[in-house]
């Protein structure tokens, strides 16, 4: 038997760092939505006791290291499942962006996992599960949109954003996600966005104050550390998006955009710059 999952990308709206805490992350305090750029995974269940994956992307490791084994390996362990299962990945998230994708992909293989096995593991246990592998992947496990709070694993559901275009572009460089907290400095923060205010957007589907309220801490650590990435903003800004931000720790950046008519202008003036850009439509 096989099943089939879409594990899509997620941004971050709002992303706050209130404290570092003992166990060495951070305290946060995020907005988080999907996009609608997803990979798309095929989970075939194998008699022998083993965990295979492939992908038809080559710069992703395909073993222990991979976030869709860690997951299949604690499911089955968790469960004492003794058949096997055969993951395929067919990568279209841009690895190592700020996007999420090796997170979604771990929660996807839980979600899938528990339908091919019929464990019937309710989501909140899949969540806990979830936040054993990363800080990302319980919110990936069900998705929509969340104010994510401790280290990104205590989620509450609200509202999804008025719908809108989201312009992706990922710059060619890499940055670690550990580095960037690593770097972070609680005096160096210039401003903390207010999660009320987009809270208060959200509520009243108004585009343009959920434009005005984006707001990243992370930007403070990665945008001197990598100028092209405050210029990647720039540009996107002068091309017609309303609302533009780094996600997560980059380096990805993304642009809001209400109207489609806009999109074929920043798409084509974005190419110029990077290589890799999507525009794609808010998941709701
Ligand atoms: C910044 C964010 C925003 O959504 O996303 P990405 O840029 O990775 O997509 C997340 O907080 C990333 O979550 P995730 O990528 O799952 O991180 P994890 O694997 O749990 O942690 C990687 C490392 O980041 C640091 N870390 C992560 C989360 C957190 N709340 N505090 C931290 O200090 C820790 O040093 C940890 O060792
Ligand atoms: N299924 C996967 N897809 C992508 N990257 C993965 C996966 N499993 C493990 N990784 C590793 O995880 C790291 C972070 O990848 P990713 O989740 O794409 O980044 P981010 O959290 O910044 O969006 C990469 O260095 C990559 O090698």
């Amino acid at each position: 038997m096989k099943v089939y999952e879409k594990a899509p990308a997620k941004i971050n709206l709002l992303l706050d760092v209130l404290r570092k805490r003992e166990d060495g992350y951070h305290d946060v305090e995020m907005v988080m939505t999907m996009v609608d750029l997803a990979d798309r995974l095929e989970m075939e269940e194998l008699p022998r006791d083993t965990i295979i994956i492939s992908s038809q992307a080559g710069y992703i490791p395909l073993d222990e290291k991979n976030l869709a084994f860690q997951a299949a390996k604690l499911i089955k362990e968790r469960y004492e499942v003794k058949q096997g299962v055969y993951i395929h990945l067919d990568k279209k998230i841009p690895v190592a962006a700020g996007l999420a994708g090796g997170s979604s992909d771990a929660a996807a293989t839980l979600r899938g996992l528990n339908r091919l096995w019929r464990l019937g593991i309710s989501d909140e246990e899949l969540q806990r599960l979830g936040a054993e592998l990363g800080s990302d992947v319980p919110f990936c496990v069900t998705g929509g949109t969340a104010i994510a709070r401790g280290r990104g694993e205590k989620l509450e559901t609200i509202e999804n954003p008025p719908q809108c275009w989201v312009v992706l572009a990922k710059p060619p460089i890499n940055v670690s996600t550990a580095d960037v907290y690593g770097r972070l400095r609680a005096q160096h923060i210039q401003e903390h966005p207010s999660l009320a205010r987009m809270l208060q957007a959200i509520q009243g589907q108004d585009f343009h104050t959920l434009c005005e309220s984006l707001g990243n801490v992370l930007e403070d650590v990665t945008l001197p550390m990598h100028p092209e990435v405050q210029q990647l903003k720039e540009t996107m800004e002068k091309l017609g998006a309303e609302g533009v931000l780094m996600s997560g720790s980059g380096p990805t950046v993304f642009g809001l955009v209400s109207k489609e008519s806009k999109i074929a202008r920043i798409y084509n003036g974005l190419r110029g710059f990077c290589k890799e850009v999507y525009a794609v439509r808010m998941l709701s």
